[in-house]
Order: structure tokens, then sequence, then C-alpha cells
């Protein structure tokens, strides 16, 4: 098995895994119950750089909820990784090139629409994670 193909066979299995978890953590713990339904301890002015705990727990449900988003940002990553490296193998078994440099100016062009100059680099490091050069 190649390691594209095991790395594929990973993506699948935690993108579902990682989609399930999101899911759950969207729709059952909000900021509001998050403080209740923490492990042991509720957060404490330390832990979140807040003066008091009304702010300490308000911080702490909105790191919950920004775990939550960055478990699906780091699944959708995954998944994209996958997709682009199937277009990569169908153009190189065609006899083409890896790279295809004008779909690259495309991608590049949409982030930095989207989301500025920041935009151009996470393109740029999405494609870098695409093209299995990280
Ligand atoms: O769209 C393509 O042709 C791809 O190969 C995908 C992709 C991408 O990840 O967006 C990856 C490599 C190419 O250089 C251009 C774009």
């Amino acid at each position: 098995m190649s390691t594209l193909d095991t790395a594929r066979t990973a993506d699948t299995a935690r993108t579902a895994d990682t989609a399930r978890t999101a899911e759950t953590a969207g729709t059952t713990r909000t900021a509001e119950t998050a403080e209740t339904t923490g492990p042991t301890r509720t957060a404490s002015a330390a832990d979140t750089g807040a003066r008091d705990g009304a702010a300490a727990a308000e911080i702490s449900g909105a790191r919950e909820r920004i775990d939550a988003l960055d478990a699906r940002i780091i699944a959708l990553v995954r998944e994209r990784m996958a997709v682009s490296a199937r277009v990569q193998q169908a153009r190189l078994g065609s006899g083409g090139r890896r790279v295809s440099l004008s779909r690259e100016m495309e991608v590049l062009a949409h982030y930095r629409d989207e989301l500025g100059r920041p935009g151009t680099a996470l393109a740029m490091t999405l494609l870098e994670l695409s093209r299995g050069r990280a």
C-alpha cells in the first residue's frame, strides 16, 4: 500500500470520527453548559486570564467551541488533502504533472479575495499540505 493510500485510509477514519465528535460537541455542549459539564472543576481566572468568575466561565465555554471548530477544520483539511491526492494521482496516471500552477493561482486568489493577505498564506499552507511536501 502506498503512503498516499495509507494516508487516505487513515484520513477517512479520522474524518468520520472527528465529524461525529464535533457534531456531538456542537449540539450538546454550549457556552452556557460548558462550565457545569466540565470534568472535575470550573475554569479559574488563572487558566483564562480573566479577572472574575463570570468572564472566566464565558472564556472557558468559548474555548470549548473553538476546540470543536478546530477539530472540524482539521478534519476538513485532511479531507481536502485526500481529494487533492486523488486529483494528482489521476493527472500523474495520465502522464501529466503533479502540480497545476494555473489552478494553484485560482486557489490562492480565492482565499485572498475572501480573507485578504493572510488568506494567501493560509492557501499556500493548504497547498503545501495537499501537495504532500509539508
Ligand atoms: O486542482 C488540482 O489540479 C490539484 O491537483 C489540486 C491542488 C489543490 O490541492 O488545490 C493540488 C496541487 C495542484 O498544484 C493544484 C491544486
